[in-house]
Formats: structure tokens, C-alpha cells, sequence
């Protein structure tokens, strides 16, 4: 495993104004025991509600913070212990700080990481090709920095945080604030990265596309707390989320009739449109057995939406 983090914590004390004149401090438990494996080349979603310990999670895990217990280690190593060794083996793309240099042309940039990282010629020029290609930097890889809008920035982070060939890549919300045509490039860039299979990436995202497109495993956490780990169709299932057929009849539907595992929820257009929710039963069956009951003119099956179960997942753990 490339990243193991046992009994994770990290406590910040704050003081809160009480009164006029009194202050009392408090703990905050931001990351409350976390423990978390991932294996080389994964992809993997660490998702959760605002404040539920995500960006802590990640500076722990890059050596940023140091944890106030628990046991954790990254490429082997200890990360705060070993930053400086840690900075050459991973990549980090955290929305509010930049790599960049602001006043210079994002091509500079990438020239003087290559000296930083002391990357041989050829790696860095092949990187930088495949990065180039992928996110289209060509077209403003000699604007400066400040000039980029904030798709171009982020695809030139994304470039500067690869460069080097890290291990494992953090990402702290890659594709915030950006517009539909530079997330959907972000999000191929790293399916593809995803792909290739050599770059272990861990994610956090409020953006429920990435989450569908990207991540085969989601660790949910709350409150400083692992609540799910596992794939999405297991938090489906975990949720009962529940599938639903819409199906148009040549005839109305007969009122009394009734179908194993599934409930009728609505039936519209003078009975010639039935709407059913699934509950654990294969849609083929429940198809199967419609047309056997009653003259289908039109059928279509709809997936249970993700937003539906994450925001359960969020309110069944508050
Ligand atoms: N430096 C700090 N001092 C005090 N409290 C902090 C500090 N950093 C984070 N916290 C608190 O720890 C908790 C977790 O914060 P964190 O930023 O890790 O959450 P997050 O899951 O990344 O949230 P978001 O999705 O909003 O970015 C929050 O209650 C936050 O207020």
C-alpha cells in the first residue's frame, strides 16, 4: 500500500468569545480517528460535507500538519518527518495555493520546477508533451500566470504537479469554481491518468460529475469520521436507493394489479402511464413481468441520482 494512516487525528484548539470580556477555548477534533489504505494506482474520492476534516486529512497526509495522534505514512515514509524527501515523490494541487510563478509565462514555470525537482531533459520534455496534449495548454503556456483565467491555471497546476513523476497526487477540489469546458477537461485528464494506472491520485470534491466519473472507491467521511468506504454502488445499495421504471401502456393501467418488489408511485395520463420504484429487484425482472400483465408501448429505466444518496449519506450521519 502507498498510503496507510492509522487512528489519524488532529485537534485544534480554538477560543470562542463568551460574553463581553470572557474567552473559552475548545477543541475542535477536525480528523477523529481516521484509518485509510490505498493501495498504488488507485483513484480514490475522499468526500464529505463542508468542515468534515478533508483539507486536514490531506495536510497530514502531505506533511503540511503534523497529527495530534495515529500512526500515518506516505511512499513508505513519514510525511511531516520527511517532507522534504515526501515533496519529490508526490504532487499537490491545493485550489487556494499555487506553484506558479505569478509574474512569469506558465512555460517558465514548468522550466524552473524542472531544475527545483532536478528532472532529467527527456522525462520532463515527455510530461510535459502528454500534459500539453491532454489539457491543451499550448494555446496559453506562454501567457503569464496572472493573466490565466482560473481553467487555464488549473490545468497548468495540474501540469506543474506532474512533472516531476509523483507516486501519488493530491487534490484538493480540482474542478471548483471552474466552467463546464475546463472540468470536463480536468476530468479527463485524470480518467486518463486513472487509465495509465501509475499515478496512485486522492481526490476531494464536492462536484458529484467527478465522483461519478472518476472514483470506483469513495472513503465519505463526517465529522472527522471515516463513514463509507467502498464503491458508489455499494453506497447505493447501502442507501437503498432505489431504481425506477417509467413505462407508457397501450392500455390503462389495471388498478388491482400488483408486481413483486416493486411499488407503483404514480400512474398518470389516464392511467396509460405507470411510474414504479424498485425496491432490490433487478429491473429486467420487473420489466419482465410487466409485459406479461399489461401492453407496453414505451419503457424507461431511471438510475437512482447520486445527489439523492449523498445528501442522505450527509443527513443520516449528522
Ligand atoms: N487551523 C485551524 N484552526 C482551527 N480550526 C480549524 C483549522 N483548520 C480547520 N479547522 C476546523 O476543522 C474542521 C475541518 O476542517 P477542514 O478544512 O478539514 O474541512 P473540509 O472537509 O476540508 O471542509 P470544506 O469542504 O469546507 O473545505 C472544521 O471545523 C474547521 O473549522
Amino acid at each position: 500500500m502507498i498510503i496507510s494512516a492509522r487512528g489519524l487525528r488532529k485537534d485544534f484548539t480554538v477560543t470562542r468569545k463568551v460574553g463581553r470580556f470572557r474567552r473559552e477555548r475548545h477543541v475542535v477534533s477536525a480528523v477523529d480517528g481516521v484509518d485509510l489504505t490505498v493501495e498504488r494506482g488507485e483513484l480514490l474520492g475522499y468526500i464529505g460535507p463542508n468542515g468534515a476534516g478533508k483539507s486536514t486529512t490531506l495536510k497530514m497526509l502531505t506533511g503540511v500538519l503534523y497529527p495530534s495522534a495515529g500512526e500515518v505514512t506516505v511512499c513508505g515514509v513519514e510525511p511531516v518527518a520527511k517532507r522534504t524527501t515526501l515533496a519529490k515523490r508526490i504532487g499537490v494541487v491545493f485550489g487556494q495555493r499555487s506553484q506558479l510563478w505569478w509574474d512569469l509565462p506558465l512555460g517558465e514555470s514548468f522550466a524552473l520546477l524542472r531544475h527545483i525537482y532536478r528532472v532529467p531533459d527527456t522525462d520532463h520534455a515527455a510530461r510535459l508533451t502528454r500534459c500539453t496534449e491532454l489539457l491543451g495548454l499550448d494555446e496559453f503556456i506562454h501567457t503569464p500566470v496572472r493573466q490565466l483565467s482560473l481553467g487555464q491555471r488549473m490545468r497548468g497546476e495540474l501540469t506543474a504537479a506532474l512533472l516531476h513523476g509523483p507516486e501519488v497526487l493530491f487534490l484538493d477540489e480540482p474542478t471548483i469554481g471552474l466552467d463546464v469546458l475546463s472540468k470536463q477537461a480536468v476530468r479527463d485528464f485524470l480518467g486518463e491518468l486513472d487509465q495509465r494506472g501509475d499515478t496512485t491520485v486522492v481526490l476531494t470534491t464536492h462536484d458529484l460529475a467527478d465522483i461519478e466519473k472518476l472514483c470506483r472507491r469513495l472513503v465519505v467521511i463526517d465529522h472527522g469520521r471515516v463513514v463509507h468506504d467502498g464503491t458508489l454502488d455499494e453506497l447505493h445499495t447501502r442507501y437503498r436507493s432505489r431504481r425506477v421504471v417509467v413505462a407508457d401502456l397501450d392500455a390503462p393501467w389495471p388498478t388491482d394489479l400488483t408486481l413483486p418488489g416493486a411499488e407503483v408511485t404514480a400512474v398518470e395520463a389516464d392511467g396509460h402511464r405507470v411510474t414504479l420504484t424498485l425496491d432490490g429487484i433487478a429491473a429486467g425482472e420487473v420489466v419482465a413481468a410487466l409485459a406479461r400483465a399489461v401492453p407496453l408501448r414505451d419503457l424507461s429505466v431511471q438510475e437512482p441520482e447520486i445527489e439523492d444518496v449523498i445528501a442522505r449519506l450527509y443527513r443520516s450521519e449528522a
